[in-house]
């Protein structure tokens, strides 16, 4: 486990057998009448305290659309979503959300620092706690000192380190990302696939990513969530069974590695 990051000063999150996450018979579609387009259909998924699960799906199946229903910012056509036991019915305090594009998600005239604390300004936190939290967030994702930087003059896998600490200054017991790591080039991605893995194990944050990454959903997650066909739905669901500590080289030369992405690309390509 990497010592580069400080999580030791967030507080973290109890984890168990406890459901945080419910779906419950979610189905989408945009659109009406003749123009009426189904995207999700169906779709029900249970996620426990502290588990990691990645959604793995086609380009264009739905996975941002889930996402969206996921964090409140659209409303599903049917079915319910709930989070610590409340229906989701817009955006909900105990879900934070990390999107791909951190370059028009970080507010380019203020300072990391400010970007970071500037959610808890909605939540009532006073400046000064919001700054102190912001800089204990930059910390832990490896960013010590860096607080006074504009986004502009850091590098893409920085600025998703940002959008991260932001995310987790938040504090909300569960962390929707979409393709969090699809901007970056291929090292930079292993660096941030791997300070996730060490937040998730030491915060107990609940993470739900969406990837279009087998190898990524198989590396980071505890469990694989495989959505397929038009409209979308549930088609395998496999348990990765590699813990908390995980390895780029040596987890993925794991058999069970190879034996589930095989799996994976079956199930893709029967729908
Ligand atoms: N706001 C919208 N209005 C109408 N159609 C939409 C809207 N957003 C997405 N769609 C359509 O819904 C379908 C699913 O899109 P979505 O972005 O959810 O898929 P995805 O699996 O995340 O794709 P990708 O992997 O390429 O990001 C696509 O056909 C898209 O054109």
């Amino acid at each position: 486990m990497s010592n580069i990051y400080n999580t030791t000063s967030i507080a973290t999150f109890p984890t168990g057998d406890e459901t945080i996450l419910t779906v419950d018979n979610l189905t989408m579609s945009y659109g009406s009448g003749e123009k009426l387009n189904p995207i999700l259909r169906g779709l029900n998924l249970e996620v426990k305290a502290g588990e990691f699960v990645s959604i793995v799906g086609p380009s264009g199946v739905g996975k941002t659309t889930l996402l969206r229903c996921l964090s409140g910012l659209i409303t599903p056509t049917a079915g319910e979503i709930s989070v610590s036991g409340e229906l989701i019915q817009g955006p909900h305090p105990d879900i934070a959300v990390v999107f791909q594009d951190y370059s028009r998600s970080l507010m380019p005239w203020m300072t990391t620092r400010e970007n970071v604390a500037f959610p808890l300004e909605g939540k009532g936190v006073a400046r000064q706690e919001r700054l102190h939290t912001a800089d204990r967030n930059l910390e832990a994702v490896g960013l010590a000192g860096q607080g006074d930087k504009y986004p502009w003059e850091m590098s893409g896998g920085m600025q998703q380190r940002v959008a991260i600490a932001r995310a987790l200054a938040y504090h909300a017991p569960v962390l929707l990302m979409d393709e969090p790591f699809a901007s970056v080039d291929a090292q930079t991605r292993f660096d941030l696939e791997d300070l996730v893995i060490d937040l998730h194990a030491n915060l107990g944050v609940t993470i739900l990513l969406v990837t279009h990454d087998i190898d990524e959903a198989l590396y980071l997650s505890d469990r694989v969530v495989v959505i397929a066909e038009k409209p979308a739905t549930v088609v395998d669901v496999i348990e990765t069974g590699f813990g908390d500590v995980r390895d780029q080289v040596a987890t993925k030369a794991d058999p069970r590695f190879s034996v589930a992405r095989a799996r994976i690309l079956e199930r893709l390509r029967d729908h």
